[in-house]
C-alpha cells in the first residue's frame, strides 16, 4: 500500500508539471551556472541531468556558464593572488591566458556531461561565430585589464545550434573590434544572451540559497523582488561582491523584457526542476510588477 501512495505521489508529481512543460514549449530558457555549486561533480551532473530534461521536453535551454573559483585556483597554483574590483577579476595578459584555458576546460567538461546523457550539446565561447562582441569595461573610470563590457551578441550561432537540436554552452569570452580575446562576467554573458535570443526565463545557479536582506541573517532571505526593492538594497548596501553584478544583471534582464529572472541554490539538487515545475517557488525571483499586471489583464 506504501508503494502505492508513493507513485501516485509520482504521478501527481508529473501531473503538476503539465501546465509548466505546455507553457514553455518551444521557449528559450537561459542557465547561468557558477559559483562553488560547480566545483562538485556530483552537484554538476545533477544540474546538468535537469537541463537535459528541460530539453527532451521541449524547452530550448542554452547553458552559460562561469568558473570564477576554478580560474581562482589556477592564479593561486602559479604563485599569482585573485583581485577583484566590484566583483570583477583584475585581468591582465597572464590572467586572460589562465582564464582562457580553464573555462575551456570547464566548457567542454560539462558537455561531456550533457552528451553522456544522450542529449546534444556543442561547447562555445564568445569568440565563436563572432557571438559576443565586447569593448574594455572601466570600472568607476578605473581600468582592470582586459576584462569585457558587452557591446553586441550575434544570435546567429546559437540560434542555428538550437535549431539543430544542441543545446549551446557558453563560456564567458569575447572579441573586441581588434579581436583581442576579453574576460567577461558571466552574469553579464547570461544576461545579454537572454535578452538578445528572447529568453523566456533566466535561471542564475549559485551558491547561496538566494538574495538575504541581511547577508549575515539567513532568516531574511527574500522570495520575490520588485526592481524598486532591488534598487534599494542596491543603493542600501545590502549587495556585496559578486552578487552584485548579478542583481544588476536580473534588473538589466526584467527591465529589457525577460519575463522571469530567478536566483536559485545550485548547491540544492533539482532546484531547477522544483523551480520549473512546480509551485513552490525556491531561491529569489526578480520580478516588473507592471508587466506582470500587463500580463494578467
Ligand atoms: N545580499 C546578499 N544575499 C546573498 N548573497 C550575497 C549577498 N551579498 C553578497 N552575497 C554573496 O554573493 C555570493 C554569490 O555571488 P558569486 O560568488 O559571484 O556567485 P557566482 O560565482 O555563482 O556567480 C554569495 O555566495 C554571497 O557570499
Ligand atoms: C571579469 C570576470 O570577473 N570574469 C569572471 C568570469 C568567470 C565567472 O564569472 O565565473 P562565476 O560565474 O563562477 O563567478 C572571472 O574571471 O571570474
Amino acid at each position: 500500500m506504501e508503494q502505492m501512495d508513493q507513485l501516485l505521489i509520482k504521478a501527481q508529481t508529473l501531473i503538476e508539471a503539465l501546465p509548466y512543460i505546455q507553457k514553455f514549449n518551444n521557449k528559450k530558457v537561459v542557465v547561468k551556472y557558477g559559483g562553488s555549486a560547480m566545483l562538485d561533480e556530483e552537484l554538476q551532473l545533477n544540474v546538468i541531468k535537469d537541463v537535459a530534461l528541460l530539453k527532451l521536453v521541449g524547452m530550448q535551454p542554452i547553458i552559460v556558464h562561469g568558473g570564477g573559483k576554478e580560474i581562482s585556483k589556477w592564479v593561486g597554483l602559479l604563485g599569482h593572488e585573485s583581485k577583484f574590483v566590484e566583483g570583477l577579476r583584475v585581468t591582465d595578459e597572464e590572467t586572460m591566458e589562465v582564464a582562457e584555458m580553464v573555462l575551456g576546460k570547464v566548457n567542454k567538461g560539462l558537455v561531456q556531461k550533457v552528451e553522456q546523457l544522450g542529449v546534444k550539446a556543442v561547447g562555445i565561447s564568445g569568440k565563436d561565430g563572432a557571438t559576443i562582441k565586447v569593448e574594455k569595461k572601466l570600472v568607476n573610470g578605473q581600468d582592470i585589464g582586459y576584462v569585457g563590457n558587452i557591446i553586441d551578441i550575434n544570435v546567429d550561432l546559437i540560434n542555428t545550434l538550437i535549431d539543430n537540436n544542441f543545446i549551446p554552452v557558453i563560456a564567458p569570452i569575447g572579441l573586441d573590434e581588434s579581436f583581442h580575446a576579453y574576460n567577461i562576467n558571466a552574469d553579464d554573458v547570461a544576461c545579454a544572451i537572454a535578452t538578445a535570443v528572447g529568453a523566456e526565463k533566466l535561471a542564475f545557479l549559485t551558491d547561496t540559497e538566494g538574495v538575504y536582506k541581511d547577508p549575515e541573517d539567513k532568516r531574511t532571505l527574500i522570495s520575490v523582488l520588485s526592481l524598486e526593492q532591488a534598487d534599494e538594497l542596491i543603493e542600501g548596501g545590502y549587495i556585496e561582491g559578486g552578487m552584485l553584478p548579478k542583481i544588476k544583471n536580473c534588473i538589466d534582464a526584467v527591465r529589457n523584457g525577460v519575463s522571469r529572472v530567478h536566483i536559485l541554490d545550485g548547491r540544492m539538487e533539482h532546484c531547477l526542476l522544483l523551480e520549473f515545475f512546480t509551485n513552490r517557488g525556491i531561491g529569489t525571483a526578480i520580478i516588473n510588477y507592471e508587466r506582470l499586471f500587463e500580463h494578467e489583464k
